[in-house]
């Protein structure tokens, strides 16, 4: 068996400030493809994201699920790099954005950003060429999002989702180690949606971690794990089939109102004994 050790980690965060941390390791386990410790980040004044501890698990699919303006895509956002952030984050052992791993994390948004007037073969041609010696064939892309029928068509004479797989195979073709989706399937048909998780399966399987967002619980039976947020927090980082045992629920949709009925109940208990007489203010009283 293999023994515990300390490591030490110096890092930056989000701020540029030198963060230093120690940290349990298991000498076996290997480093977590994201690490992140107290994420917050505050928009237009508010806390968006309020504190969030990750760990994504190398080779994983991890599936990202709350409802529409829970924090999801500012998550998504930190990861890959455009987003200021305050707290601990680590992607692929980098800060998120830096120079070593920027061609190594593919991101692909709920809008697909490919280029219209050319054909899908052009479009990774062009990616290809930005990717430059990590690229994949190109034919084994098409092949892998079944596009291999219509690559030589202009992308403006497609269906939504055929440019959503687009868009996704731009993203693969730079073969990345980490790949971060926002909401992939939403408005697919379960055809498409079953191709797509294969592909996202065998990506997994090939040793790439992919983090997906989705507002489709029953999505969850398809991750290795789960995230359930909720305004800014995680309410449970589980499974499908936990979430099912712990709540009781028949579904996930009845799992999830449980987990964030339970939640709401705890805050509420937590206020009322945590206001003093004397009303000092302070932290959880928001
Ligand atoms: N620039 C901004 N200024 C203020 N608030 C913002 C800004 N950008 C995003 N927000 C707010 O942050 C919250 C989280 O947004 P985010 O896009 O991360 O949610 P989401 O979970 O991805 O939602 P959806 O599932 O609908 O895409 C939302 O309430 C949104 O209105």
């Amino acid at each position: 068996m293999s023994q515990p050790r300390y490591i030490h980690h110096m890092m930056k965060n989000g701020r540029g400030a030198e963060v230093g941390r120690r940290v349990l390791a298991d000498a076996a386990a290997p480093p977590s493809a994201v690490h992140a410790r107290g994420l917050r980040v505050s928009r237009g004044g508010s806390e968006i994201l309020r504190g969030l501890d990750l760990d994504l698990r190398p080779g994983s699919i991890t599936g990202l699920l709350g409802p529409s303006g829970c924090g999801k895509t500012t998550l998504m956002r930190v990861l890959v790099g455009v987003q200021r952030y305050a707290g601990e984050a680590r992607v692929l052992g980098e800060r998120p954005g830096a120079p070593a791993v920027r061609g190594r994390v593919g991101y692909v948004t709920q809008a697909a950003a490919v280029y219209r007037d050319l054909t899908a073969r052009q479009n990774l041609r062009y990616f290809a060429a930005l990717a430059g010696a990590r690229a994949r064939d190109l034919d084994e892309v098409l092949d892998a999002v079944g596009l291999t029928a219509l690559a030589d068509r202009r992308v403006s004479t497609y269906s939504g989702g055929e440019v959503g797989r687009v868009s996704l195979a731009c993203a693969l073709v730079a073969g990345p180690e980490l790949l971060v989706l926002d909401e992939p399937t939403v408005g697919l048909d379960p055809l498409t949606r079953e191709g797509l998780w294969k592909v996202f399966r065998n990506l997994a399987d090939a040793g790439a971690t992919l983090l997906i967002s989705s507002h489709v619980m029953d999505e969850a039976f398809r991750c290795d794990r789960v995230l359930l947020m909720r305004e800014g927090r995680f309410l449970a980082s589980t499974t499908a089939d936990e979430l099912l045992a712990r709540t009781g629920a028949d579904t996930l949709d009845a799992a999830f109102l449980d987990v964030v009925r339970r939640a709401e109940r705890m805050a509420a208990d937590a206020q009322a004994g945590a206001i003093p007489l004397g009303d000092h203010g302070g932290e959880g009283r928001r």
